[in-house]
């Protein structure tokens, strides 16, 4: 062993070169010429051990370097960050507890300087609070003593996919991470561009607008878009789902109802109408709406008024209607399920938003937009995906288009160490059900967790009720699926709203 200098020379390795930057945690040391002509370099990737214990130090570096890492050991903090900056090390392997100084403020050090290696944290006091702050103060792993050797070969490979990553031209590098800007809609592709202009157009005046698209195409973004750029981005905008009201109670939700007008009515309720008053209501999932109210909304959109459940009186509204859906619109009204004279009230305007599988070209935006957001959720510092991640991400199919996107990448960042996501954190990521990551884990239904046979969908929406005590937009969180897919789902399972204390078959 050598504690005070590099350890020994282990035979060199040949890699393609790939582009390098400053702060390459792989760096290359030299190049020549291949055999087939292509560019090499020779590059050993560099390793800085700091423990005080020089029996932990020796096996390391023996293992270390007969796996052609060039190994630098020492004994003490004092130094280290000169270390870095003259040694570049790829990893630091760093002990917790050192004679003459607490590892995690040199982690903290370390993590400052402008080398950034990868620390791998060692040490034999493993307990919970340890590891959470190394992780926290930015650890790329934690190792706990006697250490593994195939665990940390694991972690030193995963840094290297890391750094490869990072290197790679044809991935995805956020280089401004921290330049977020809420409630923008993101696209480049000629389909949005056309969108913009539309929402651009329609901001000049207040005519009632129809939005289509598939769930989580961002239909409720275009229409704040369309309302906060509008003249009267002062007053209300009022978002209402109409398959999330039982039927009853959306007429009351949208007109408002006087006292006593029916049982459980003790007091007057304004409804949504006059609550944006000349702002912006949004009437999500319309195609839900019960053919009764439907005639009350016609009468609204000719007249401008309306009168509250139980009333008399004729109250007039300016507001301006958007109304949204993700059914085809002229089918149900083909059907019989919803009137033709409502339908070409609403449809003065339409918007019909691609499903994200259609504008696949908008993907790698769309993603550094919401990997930003993210970031920012999560503290989190994850600014570049991998070729291969990128081409998932571009080809997989999106059912559940933006929104299945966000709750993907969310979980993706939980799970990546490090600043790059890399394919292998996303292949197990798509064959999970759909969880959404900010559900605690004791909220997952635990036969979930534990059943070896995968459940069928029924099951998973029914442990999901079960778990959530049928709290639908909890249980629609735990599945990553929207409200009104929820009903659907429930309703094309047989599923009904369970009366308290009631299993369901
Ligand atoms: N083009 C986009 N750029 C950025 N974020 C987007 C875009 N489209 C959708 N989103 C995001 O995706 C999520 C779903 O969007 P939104 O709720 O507007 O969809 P929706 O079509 O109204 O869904 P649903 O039909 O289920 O009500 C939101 O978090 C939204 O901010």
């Amino acid at each position: 062993m050598n504690p005070s200098g590099a350890g020994t020379c282990g035979k060199e390795y040949e890699e393609v070169n790939v582009s390098c930057n400053r702060n390459s945690a792989f760096a290359t040391n030299s190049h020549k010429v291949g055999a087939e002509g292509r560019s090499v370099s020779l590059q050993r990737t560099r390793i800085l051990i700091v423990d005080d214990e020089p029996s932990a130090l020796e096996v390391l570096e023996m293992h270390l370097t007969e796996k052609n890492f060039e190994v630098y050991c020492t004994l003490e903090a004092k130094g280290v960050i000169d270390k870095i900056a003259s040694f570049k090390p790829a990893i630091v392997i760093l002990d917790v507890r050192l004679a003459d100084a607490d590892g995690l403020d040199v982690l903290n050090e370390i993590r400052a300087s402008s080398q950034k290696p990868y620390v791998i944290v060692v040490t034999a006091f493993h307990d919970m609070a340890t590891t959470i702050k190394a992780i926290k103060r930015g650890a790329f792993e934690y190792i706990p003593k006697p250490i593994d050797l195939d665990d940390l070969d694991a972690a030193i490979e995963r840094a290297g996919d890391l750094s490869r990553a990072h290197l790679g031209s044809d991935g995805l590098s956020i280089s401004d991470l921290h330049d977020f800007e809420p409630k923008e809609i993101v696209g480049k592709t000629k389909e949005m561009k056309e969108i913009f202009k539309t929402i651009g157009i329609l901001s000049n005046n207040t005519v009632t607008v129809l939005i289509e698209g598939e769930t989580g195409t961002g239909k409720e973004l275009v229409a704040r878009a369309i309302h906060y750029n509008g003249p009267h981005r002062e007053e209300p905008f009022v978002a209402i789902n109409c398959s999330a009201i039982v039927e009853g109670l959306l007429e009351s939700e949208l007109f408002g109802h006087e006292k006593g007008a029916f049982t459980g009515a003790a007091s007057f309720k304004k409804g949504k109408f006059e609550i944006a008053a000349h702002g912006t209501i949004l009437l999500d999932e319309i195609c839900e709406m019960p053919l009764s109210l439907q005639a009350k909304l016609l009468r609204f959109l000719q007249d401008k008024e309306f009168q509250r459940v139980g009333g008399e009186k004729t109250i007039r509204s300016e507001a301006r209607i958007i109304a949204s859906t993700n059914r085809d619109m002229f089918e149900m009204v083909r059907q019989g399920f919803f009137r033709r004279d409502l339908y070409y009230r609403l449809n003065v305007a339409t918007i019909r938003i691609p499903a994200l599988r259609h504008r696949s070209a908008d993907i790698p935006l769309i993603v550094e937009y919401l990997l930003k957001k993210i970031n920012l959720n999560l503290n989190k510092q994850v600014d570049h995906v991998e070729q291969n991640a990128l081409k998932r991400l571009r080809e997989y199919h999106w059912p559940g288009n933006v929104r299945e996107l966000e709750n993907l990448l969310t979980r993706a960042v939980m799970h990546t160490q490090g600043n790059a996501i890399l394919d292998d954190v996303l292949v197990p990521l798509f064959q999970s059900p759909q969880l959404c990551e900010d559900v605690d884990a004791e909220t997952i239904p635990n036969k979930q967790l534990s059943s070896d046979k995968p459940l069928t969908d029924r099951e998973l929406i029914l442990n999901a009720l079960e778990s959530t005590k049928w709290h639908y937009g909890n249980a629609g969180k735990i599945l990553g699926i929207s409200y009104p897919t929820l009903r659907k789902r429930m309703r094309a399972f047989g599923i009904v709203a369970k009366p308290h204390n009631q299993s369901h078959p």
